[in-house]
């Protein structure tokens, strides 16, 4: 089994909003892997970042898409570190993936004030700047279909997923 779609891209993309409206347009079932994690773990990605460590997190990830790209016919969405795997992106290599880009403006403006996200803590600009630089090559590497989405509201994205997807 395989997911209908599986969403990729930096954080403040839009990967979970984005794909949990694919999957309503699709009537499939979402499914987003940090939720999973978080479900699995009982703690928040905050906590297993500050309990853990992230090289834990990279595991229980690496883990829980595994799992997911096996089990889920639906929608899936990762968190924005997923294709820092190799094995990842092995397994990415045989799905239709969607990379969300956005535009550091769009995407610092997206996370605002949100800490939930360990990563950007402290300089959200520049850590977002030095994430989505280092990882634009792998998420093109994996990537099925390319979406902008700066500037676009998420209904109009999806439409362009969905005529891209067809
Ligand atoms: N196209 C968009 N335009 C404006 N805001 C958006 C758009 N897509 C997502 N958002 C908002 O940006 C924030 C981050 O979105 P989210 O889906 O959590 O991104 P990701 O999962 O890629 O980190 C949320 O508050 C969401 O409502
Ligand atoms: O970019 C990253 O490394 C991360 C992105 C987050 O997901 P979103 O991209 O959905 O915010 C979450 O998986 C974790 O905080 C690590
Ligand atoms: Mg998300």
């Amino acid at each position: 089994m395989s997911p209908r779609a599986v969403v990729v891209g930096p954080p403040g993309s839009g990967k979970t909003t984005i794909g949990s409206l694919l999957a309503s347009r699709y009537e499939v079932e979402f499914r987003d892997t940090d939720a999973d994690i978080e479900a699995s773990a009982g703690a928040s990605i905050a906590d297993i970042f500050v309990t853990d460590g992230e090289p834990h997190f990279r595991s229980l990830e690496r883990a829980a898409i595994a799992a997911a790209l096996s089990s889920h016919s639906g929608v899936l969405s990762l968190g924005g570190g997923s294709v820092l795997d190799p094995a990842t992106r092995a397994l990415l290599a045989a799905e239709r993936v969607v990379f969300l880009e956005v535009s550091l403006t769009d995407a610092a403006k997206r996370v605002g004030l949100d800490n939930s996200r360990p990563l950007l803590l402290g300089n959200v600009r520049g850590r977002l700047k030095q994430l989505m630089d280092a990882r634009r090559p792998l998420y093109e590497e994996v990537a099925t279909v390319v979406v902008d989405t700066s500037g676009r509201t998420p209904e109009d994205i999806v439409d362009e997923i969905v005529k891209a997807l067809s």
